[in-house]
């Protein structure tokens, strides 16, 4: 093999099939990590094993059969067309592969093939803009975990975020470029919620509310999710026009309500009993359309949009392979290898 460089593109992770069984399978691996449900061993135990997943896998699995093509789940195919594209745009100095956190194909599995390639260099790049330990964290440490063990450990770069990359944002706007905003009542950026424990963990000192999150990013929230997010949404917003009283951003997927507000959802209700007929969505968090986005905002919110009044909603595809989001992977890569 020529290639002396490898990349490890690092998605978060789908079931293998839309059974019960294996949704099962998936949000078990999932919701057992301990930087996703943040509490002590035997009480995460008692509450995924116990009851999360025993009543989520029914339920998820209705959706995951909405969501399946032929091809299998979103999230692998559009994962599987980013790194051909990016693979073919690096040329053979480069290997680029794809991993998820959970389920396939493993990050232990890739690495070992990784591994074989016996490269200087090896560059971990998570498929998520924003830092969470939830989702970047994991994915990050799940690497150091296969590596550790490793007798040659190679040159290892990780990138931790990305949201505020000007190619990045040229991106968004390049997914959102078919749709005029002026032509729509009302704007929404809709990011992956969190737990608001798990936001305030990133400070040293004070917690998220002590901060200025919604209003500016700097060096002492630089690793806030929610300050991210806000200034993920001032970026794209300003590349693209959308004047600040025209659009609000939320959170969505929550599993409780200690979760960071305001919910997606109810801000959807809220829109169509204001009187809006139409609404863009927007969700920054998410590089690859997956149940999060086609099922959740695409057909969910859109439900309720219209029971509550609303006439359109209109989801803004995820930068999925489409080529800024290439050229900016590309750029990511080539900037520190
Ligand atoms: C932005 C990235 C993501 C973060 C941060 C994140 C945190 C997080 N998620 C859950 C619970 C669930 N998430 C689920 C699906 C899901 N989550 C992300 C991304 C982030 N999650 C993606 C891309 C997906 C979709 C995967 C797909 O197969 O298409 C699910 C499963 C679906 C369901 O049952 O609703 C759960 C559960 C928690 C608890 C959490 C942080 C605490
Ligand atoms: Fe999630
Ligand atoms: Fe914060």
């Amino acid at each position: 093999m020529k290639a002396n460089k490898a990349v490890l593109l690092v998605n978060l992770g789908t079931p293998k099939a839309p059974t019960v069984g294996k949704v099962r399978k998936y949000l078990s691996q999932f919701l057992n990590d301990p930087r996703v449900i943040d509490i002590n061993p035997v009480g995460r135990a008692v509450l995924v094993n116990g009851i999360i997943v025993p009543f989520r896998a029914p339920k998820s699995t209705k959706i995951y059969k909405e969501l399946w093509t032929e091809e299998g789940s979103p999230l692998i195919i559009h994962g599987e067309k980013l790194k051909e594209k990016v693979q073919q745009q690096l040329g053979d100095e480069y290997v680029v592969e794809l991993a998820m956190r959970y389920q396939e194909p493993s990050i232990p599995k890739v690495l070992e093939k990784i591994k074989s390639y016996n490269v200087k260099e090896i560059l971990v790049l998570p498929l998520f803009p924003q830092y969470a330990s939830s989702s970047t964290g994991s994915a990050i440490q799940a690497v150091m975990e296969v590596i550790k063990n490793w007798w040659v450990i190679p040159e290892l770069k990780i990138v931790s975020q990305y949201f505020d990359r000007p190619d990045y944002i040229e991106a968004q706007a390049e997914a959102a470029a078919a749709y005029n905003h002026e032509d729509y009542d009302h704007v929404l950026f809709s990011y992956h919620g969190l737990p608001v424990r798990q936001v305030d963990k990133v400070y040293n000192e004070g917690l998220c509310s002590d901060h200025h999150c919604e209003d500016a990013y700097d060096r002492e929230n630089q690793f806030c999710y929610k300050a991210a997010c806000f200034e993920t949404t001032r970026l794209i917003a300003n590349r693209i026009g959308i004047p600040e009283e025209k659009y609000t951003i939320g959170f969505q997927s929550r599993l409780d309500k200690k979760w960071l507000t305001p919910f997606s959802d109810e801000l959807v209700e809220e829109f169509a009993k204001k009187g809006h007929k139409k609404l863009l969505v927007f969700s920054p968090a998410f590089t690859a359309d997956c149940l999060e986005t086609t099922i959740e905002i695409g057909d969910e919110y859109d439900e309720i949009f219209k029971e509550n009044g609303g006439e359109h909603l209109q989801l803004v595809p995820s930068l999925n392979s489409n080529p800024k989001w290439v050229d900016t992977v590309c750029n990511i890569i080539k900037e520190r290898m």
